[in-house]
C-alpha cells in the first residue's frame, strides 16, 4: 500500500496530513502505529486526514489518530497544521473564517496575513459527564490520588478530555511518572490529556502535557485551551495568556462562560513523502 502525506507540525507537535477529500482515509490501528514509529515508520504525533465534511454548515472534514492508533475528537495544533495544508491545496484564502468540521464538531479557523493561524476552538465543557470525568457534582477542582500522589485538578472537555494541573513547576521531574498515571486514571474513562501548568503571571503560562495515544508532545494545542479554561474560570488568569510549552508559545484568548475560546500559533510543512508500508 501507498499513501502519500504532508509532513507538519504546530510548534513541535508534530503531523502527518494525508489527503482524504477524493477517498477518505481507510488505516487500521496497526498501520498508523507503525508510519508514526520514529525509527522504522515517518514518525509523528498525530495522524490527520483531510475528507470532505459530513456537516454540510462546514467546508471539510479532519480526521484525527492518536501515534498509538487511538482516535480522537479534537487537536489544536492539528487544526492549524489543517488550515495551513488547505490554503497550500488552494482551497483556503488568507483572511476567511472557514468552519472545520473535527469529530467533536465544528471550529473555525482563519489564517493570517503572516501565516499563523487563528481557531475558534468552541465553548469549554466543564459537566463531568462531557469530559467524561466520573464525579458526583461538577467542582472547578476536584480532589484524587494519582500514583499515591494527592492532587487538585480541573476536568474540562476541549472536544478531547483533560486534566490540568496546577504545578509550582512544570519542570519538576516527579512529572515524569505523574503524567502518564493521570492520563490513565480510572475516573477519566476514556483516559485524558495530562496537562501540568505553572501560573507565571495573569496573562503567561507555562504548561507540559502528557497526551493520551502519544505521550509527552512539545506542545498540546487542546492542552493550552484547556489551561487557560480551568484557570479562567477560577479567575487567575486575564482574559488573554500566552502559554509557553516546550515547542513554542500560543496565545489564548477566552472572555468567560458563554463565550467560545480562541488559540493562535504557526503551523509548519516540513516535507513531502510517500508510505510504502
Ligand atoms: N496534540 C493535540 C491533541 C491530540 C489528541 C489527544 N492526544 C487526544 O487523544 O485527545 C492538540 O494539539 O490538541
Amino acid at each position: 500500500m501507498t499513501q502519500r502525506f504532508s509532513k507538519m507540525h504546530g510548534i513541535g507537535n508534530d503531523f502527518v496530513v494525508v489527503d482524504g477529500r477524493a477517498a477518505p482515509l481507510a488505516l487500521d490501528a496497526a498501520t498508523i502505529r507503525a508510519m508514526a514509529d520514529r525509527r522504522t515508520g515517518i514518525g509523528f504525533d498525530q495522524l490527520l486526514s483531510i475528507e470532505p465534511p459530513r456537516d454540510p454548515s462546514c467546508a471539510f472534514y479532519y480526521g484525527i489518530w492518536n501515534a498509538d492508533g487511538s482516535p480522537s475528537g479534537q487537536c489544536g495544533n492539528g487544526a492549524r497544521c489543517v488550515a495551513a495544508w488547505l490554503h497550500r491545496a488552494g482551497a483556503l484564502a488568507v483572511g476567511a473564517l472557514v468552519r472545520l468540521e473535527s469529530p467533536s464538531g465544528p471550529v473555525a479557523v482563519r489564517l493570517e496575513e503572516g501565516g499563523e493561524v487563528t481557531v475558534d476552538m468552541g465553548e469549554p465543557v466543564f459537566d463531568p459527564a462531557r469530559v467524561p470525568f466520573i464525579a458526583e457534582a461538577q467542582a472547578e477542582v476536584y480532589a484524587i490520588e494519582v500514583d499515591g500522589h494527592p492532587l487538585q485538578i480541573g476536568a474540562v472537555s476541549m472536544g478531547n478530555p483533560h486534566a490540568v494541573v496546577e504545578v509550582p513547576s512544570a519542570d519538576a521531574p516527579a512529572l515524569a511518572t505523574l503524567g502518564p498515571a493521570l492520563t490513565a486514571h480510572a475516573r477519566f474513562p476514556q483516559g485524558a490529556n495530562a496537562g501540568f501548568v505553572e501560573l507565571l503571571a495573569r496573562d503567561h503560562l507555562r504548561l507540559r502535557v502528557h497526551e493520551r495515544g502519544a505521550g509527552w508532545t512539545l506542545a498540546c494545542g487542546t492542552g493550552a485551551c484547556a489551561a487557560m479554561a480551568v484557570l479562567r474560570r477560577r479567575d487567575a488568569v486575564d482574559e488573554r495568556v500566552r502559554v509557553d510549552l516546550p515547542g513554542g508559545t500560543l496565545e489564548i484568548r477566552w472572555p468567560g462562560a458563554g463565550q467560545t475560546l480562541w488559540m493562535r500559533g504557526p503551523a509548519a510543512f516540513v516535507f513531502e513523502g510517500e508510505w510504502l508500508g
